[in-house]
């Protein structure tokens, strides 16, 4: 059977880099031949950070040279994916770029509101000679829905089983999930709220380590019962889905807010951490998810021992696997998602779930950038 190539580039809230993979998709099954990653030029990765931060100066000409530094990272990762196949250009029928999240402020405003992602997708269609599909989350937005989560459906597509009803947690920066009835039956999904991106921060901040590798130091603290309970008190938990979030609302400020000065131990901090991220998922997974008693986690989270522990004595009557355990490591699932969302684009099939999103309905999402 022919090769029906598409590479998908993943940059998402935890600001950790590209993850990029090649997949195939003849037979209407996906295949990742490949999986590629880049780390980005600190000075990118600090400028991609304080454009994520409101009141920057000169914001508009600052975000435009990021999105040219991005395409540049972006490009180079396809040049990898390229040569570890020994793949020629015009055997790629596109790259699905998600772009990075700078903004992410649906309905608000004028009921439209708008999410950004910073990207030169025309840049990256000139460096590499492959048609680019980019900005997935616009035409959601201008249908009414929240532009997010879109990857459900991928979910869907690579995970359901048929008559057992499954869910789907993303750990990356922030935490989603997607759950997956059984048979025919409607798909929900939506953030939960924090996933990685406060754990990094504090990490970063206390132990100058990007992440807390398989959630040792948290393993070490105890969790701190007030700060907790000031975190669970966010409106956003309460909220019903469609519900989407960022960094918009969980940064270091909201955190700061949050510890008021109390005087805290630093493991018990990320201790507490830990136990917000796992607690909303299977909070939000018990709450949405009723009969459903399989959970696949991907994302870097999925990486941290101590944040799977967690959940699995949170959730006792679930069965909790990593995506590697289904076929896909935790890190290529969301850029195998943003290659099957590409190549939904250039089908002109919809790529959002408008019961997860709360558009209006079905849409072609991205824009084309002819190679
Ligand atoms: N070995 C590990 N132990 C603990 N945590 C890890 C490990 N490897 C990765 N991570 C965590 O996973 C994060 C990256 O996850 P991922 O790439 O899924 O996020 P993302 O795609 O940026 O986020 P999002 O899904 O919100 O867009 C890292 O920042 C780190 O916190
Ligand atoms: C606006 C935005 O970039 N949202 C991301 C983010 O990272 C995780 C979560 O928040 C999810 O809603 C989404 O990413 C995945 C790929 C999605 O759209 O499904």
């Amino acid at each position: 059977m022919a090769e029906e190539l598409f590479i998908g580039l993943m940059s998402g809230t935890s600001l950790d880099g590209v993850d990029g993979v090649l997949a195939d998709f003849s037979g209407g099954h996906i295949a990742v031949r490949a999986h590629a990653t880049a780390s980005f030029p600190v000075s990118l990765r600090a400028e991609l950070m304080a454009l994520n931060s409101l009141g920057g100066d000169n914001e508009l000409h600052r975000a435009a040279l990021a999105g040219n530094g991005l395409a540049r990272v972006y490009a180079g990762v396809v040049e990898q994916l390229l040569a570890d196949t020994g793949t020629s250009p015009t055997a790629v029928t596109a790259i699905g770029a998600h772009g990075q999240t700078v903004r992410h402020r649906p309905g608000e405003f004028d009921d439209v509101g708008y999410t950004l992602q910073i990207n030169n997708p025309s840049l990256v269609a000139e460096l590499t000679g492959i048609c680019v599909v980019a900005d997935f989350r616009s035409r959601d937005l201008a249908a009414g829905g929240q532009g997010a989560p879109l990857v459900p459906g991928f979910h869907r597509a690579l995970f359901a089983r048929g008559e057992q009803a499954v869910a789907v947690l993303n750990i990356g920066g922030i935490s989603n999930l997607s759950l997956l009835p059984a048979g025919e039956g409607t798909v929900l999904g939506f953030d939960c709220g924090p996933g990685n991106a406060l754990l990094d921060h504090w990490c970063q901040s206390h132990i100058g380590q990007p992440f807390d590798t398989g959630g040792r130091w948290a393993a070490t603290g105890r969790v701190l019962p007030d700060l907790l309970s000031r975190c669970l008190a966010d409106a956003y938990f309460a909220k019903s889905p469609p519900k989407s979030t960022g960094r918009d609302l969980f940064n270091p400020s909201w955190l700061a807010a949050r510890l008021s000065g109390a005087a805290a131990q630093p493991a018990d901090v990320q201790a507490t951490l830990a136990e917000l991220t796992a607690l909303v998922c299977a909070t939000e997974l018990q709450r949405h998810g009723e009969g459903i008693r399989l959970l696949i986690v991907c994302g870097g989270g999925a990486l941290n021992d101590h944040l799977m522990t967690r959940l699995r004595a949170l959730l006792p009557a679930m069965q909790v696997l990593s995506s590697a355990d289904r076929g896909l490591p935790p890190q290529q699932v969301e850029a195998a998602a943003f290659a099957w969302l590409a190549r939904s684009t250039m089908r002109r099939e919809s790529g959002n779930l408008a019961s997860v999103t709360g558009a209006r309905g079905a849409r072609v999402l991205g824009a084309i950038y002819p190679a």
